[in-house]
């Protein structure tokens, strides 16, 4: 199904992403917000214009029909809602709801009132909470398809937004029993435009996979940084790729994921639990072994191991299966235009770099780009690096 006109409540990092990655594929995007600064600066970001729900004339102050009770959170304060019935003017083919996940079935009974768009979708990192929460309130569940982009950032709102974020990522679709299959299509249209890949996935299972690979991980992260808190200057000083790793998600928004994790409660504490325990027996098993119990390397080096077999089963890029990379170390110098001197190289020996990632010691001039190539050309490239005089170690 084509997707002309899409409208998109919630204009913070996911929404304002997924408008800018409609914009460049030709949609119509309307952006509504419960804070207008939010709109105006995905608006100047090219996300698309601000959705008049009562057409292009907004009510002055001191109009009677400004006074007019609220329509909750949805569209920009002080217009009219539409046309007498209550319907906004124009109706988008989609409403994307990109809002808190507390929020989602409040804002999709209100813009179903409004008849703001012929289908629905949510972003929220949770599903069966606000699908259930919009069966409750009386929600058309027929024209409204539950969704969530396995994609984002530890930054919030739409300065941080991206039109990339969703490219080659896993998007989740739970459409009910109910839901009409023309919703689906418009769903599974956003996510193509997107250029995600989309897994449908009934709302339960959701909760219990991201439970794993999303939910449990962010409370983890959260819990080593919280350790930094009032770590010394010296060990933060001491502060390498290792824990960076590790805790960048643990930056994110504490409001936004105070949500998450409690519209997820009881699949997140199972995996932490399982994941306390395997903590609380490394922790005995180092304490043995520091009083003397060399036996005791057992238990840590199986549960490395099984951290080991984990982590391969990771998939890679694109939902492929996990790949391993060979990585080519090259010193460069710290000086404009080394990157793309080293690209060059790649290109024209033909080789995909299929990650980057490089190393900088604070105040040394050179640094280490470290390319990830499929294993069959790492040969191929280092000896051609050499030949044009890099240092490949
Ligand atoms: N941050 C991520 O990495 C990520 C990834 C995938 C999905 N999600 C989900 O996407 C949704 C949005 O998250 P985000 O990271 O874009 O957050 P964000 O804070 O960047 O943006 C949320 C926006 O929603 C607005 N808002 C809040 N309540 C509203 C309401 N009732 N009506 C209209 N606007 C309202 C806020 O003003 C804000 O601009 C959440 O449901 C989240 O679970 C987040
Ligand atoms: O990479 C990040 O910063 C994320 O927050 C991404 C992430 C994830 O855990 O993968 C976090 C929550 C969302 O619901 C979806 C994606």
């Amino acid at each position: 199904m084509e997707l002309r006109t899409v409208l998109v409540v919630g204009t913070g990092l996911i929404g304002t992403s997924a408008a800018l990655a409609l914009r460049k594929r030709g949609v119509r995007v309307l952006l509504a917000d419960r804070d207008q600064g939010a709109v105006r600066l995905a608006r100047e970001l090219g996300a698309g214009e601000e959705w008049r729900p009562g057409g292009p004339h907004p009510a002055q102050p001191g109009d009677p029909a400004a006074e007019k009770p609220g329509r909750g959170h949805v569209g920009p304060a002080g217009e009219e809602p539409g046309p007498q019935d209550g319907r906004a003017t124009e109706q988008a083919d989609l409403a994307i709801i990109a809002v808190p996940p507390a929020h989602v079935a409040t804002e999709l009974l209100e813009l179903q009132r409004l008849q703001a768009a012929r289908f629905y979708t949510d972003v929220a990192s949770v599903k069966a909470e606000p699908i259930h929460r919009a069966a409750q309130l009386g929600c058309d569940l027929s024209a409204y398809v539950a969704s969530h982009p396995l994609a984002g950032r530890e930054k919030s709102g739409p300065g941080a937004a991206r039109d990339d974020l969703f490219l080659g990522r896993p998007w989740a679709l739970c459409p009910t029993a109910e839901a009409d299959p023309e919703a689906k299509a418009a769903v599974l249209r956003l996510i193509e435009l997107c250029g995600a890949n989309a897994v449908e996935v009934s709302a339960t299972d959701h909760d219990r996979a991201v439970a794993v690979v999303s939910h449990a991980p962010h409370v983890a992260a959260s819990a080593v940084a919280a350790r930094l808190a009032d770590a010394t200057d010296v060990a933060l000083g001491l502060a390498g790729q290792g824990v960076r790793d590790v805790t960048r998600i643990a930056g994110s928004d504490p409001g936004l994921w105070l949500g998450i994790l409690s519209g997820n409660a009881s699949p997140v504490a199972e995996v932490l639990e399982a994941v306390a325990h395997d903590l609380a027996d490394a922790a005995s098993a180092l304490r043995a072994l520091a009083e003397g119990d060399g036996t005791a390397t057992g238990e840590i080096t199986q549960l490395l191991k099984r951290g080991v077999v984990g982590h391969d089963r990771i998939p890679g890029k694109h939902g492929g299966p996990a790949s391993s990379y060979a990585v080519v170390q090259v010193v460069i110098g710290d000086r404009p235009g080394q990157l793309a001197r080293l690209f060059q190289v790649c290109d024209e020996v033909g080789v995909n770099v299929e990650d980057v990632r490089l190393e900088h010691a604070p105040g040394l001039p050179l640094g280490i780009a470290e390319l990830s190539v499929q294993p069959d050309a790492a040969a191929t490239l280092s000896e051609a690096l050499r030949e044009r005089g890099w240092q490949v170690p």
